[in-house]
């Protein structure tokens, strides 16, 4: 950036304060905690303690003031997931990829492990895994995103849908993310999908763009 520029920025920044609320939801274990400190301070851990409830965390990148809704992926909490996705400038919907690598239906078996982290019953549904019956769980997975978007409440609200942990090698392509998903079939609102990894920082700038850019003015 030329000097200029960088002036201009920071003239702007003096009168233009941006801000964004944002919810971060996904399923336990997503790594939606793990996001917001990278976001935040650049620190990843492998020892994460499960969120309960939710935190908020303010983050300033730049002149643009980002307050998190990091909520709790567990079962119990996911009731909570619509009201604190109401009047926030976009939603995140954070996946994790995880688990084995399965024999046949790659992308669906990856994504019943994901299914299985909603049941919280992992240990169970993970012999299902390669099971006709874990294809019926995928479906469920993808209908909570749905589920989630048709509330009126919910409206026109931009998703950002991250598929995280892609530094595992049972990752799934981003092709695959989309379809098991049906990103396609939204069409009321704008969607924009990254596939990342906290741990290795891939693609973190990425995301904190596309942030930077849904936030509103404040005056
Ligand atoms: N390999 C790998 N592990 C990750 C990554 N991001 C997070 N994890 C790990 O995944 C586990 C869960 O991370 P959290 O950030 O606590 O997950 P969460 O979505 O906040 O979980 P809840 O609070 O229960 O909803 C931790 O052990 C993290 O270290 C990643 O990019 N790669
Ligand atoms: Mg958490």
């Amino acid at each position: 950036m030329g000097l200029w520029e960088a002036f201009l920025n920071w003239l702007r920044s003096l009168f233009f304060k941006q801000e964004m609320e944002l919810s971060l939801i996904g399923l336990q274990n997503a790594g939606k905690t793990s996001l917001v400190n990278v976001i935040a301070t650049g620190g990843y851990s492998e020892d994460m303690i499960p969120t309960v409830g939710f935190n908020m965390r303010k983050v300033t990148k730049g002149n643009v003031t980002i307050k998190l809704w990091d909520l709790g992926g567990q079962p119990r909490f996911r009731s909570m997931w619509e009201r604190y996705c109401r009047a926030v400038s976009a939603i995140v919907y954070d996946f994790v990829f995880m688990g084995f690598r399965p024999i046949r239906f790659f992308s669906q078996d990856s994504m019943a492990v994901l299914v299985s982290d909603i049941s919280g019953l992992f240990c169970v549904i993970k012999e299902y895994v390669v099971d006709a019956a874990d294809r019926d769980n995928l479906s469920i997975s993808k209908g909570e995103l749905h589920d989630l978007l048709s509330k009126p409440s919910l409206t026109g609200i931009p998703l950002l849908v991250l598929g995280n942990k892609i530094d595992k090698p049972e990752a799934l392509t981003k092709q695959s993310l989309t379809d098991a998903m049906g990103l396609k079939s939204i069409t009321d609102r704008e969607v924009c999908c990254y596939m990342i990894s906290c741990k290795n920082s891939t693609n973190i700038d990425s995301v904190i763009e596309w942030l930077v850019k849904h936030s509103r003015s404040k005056n």
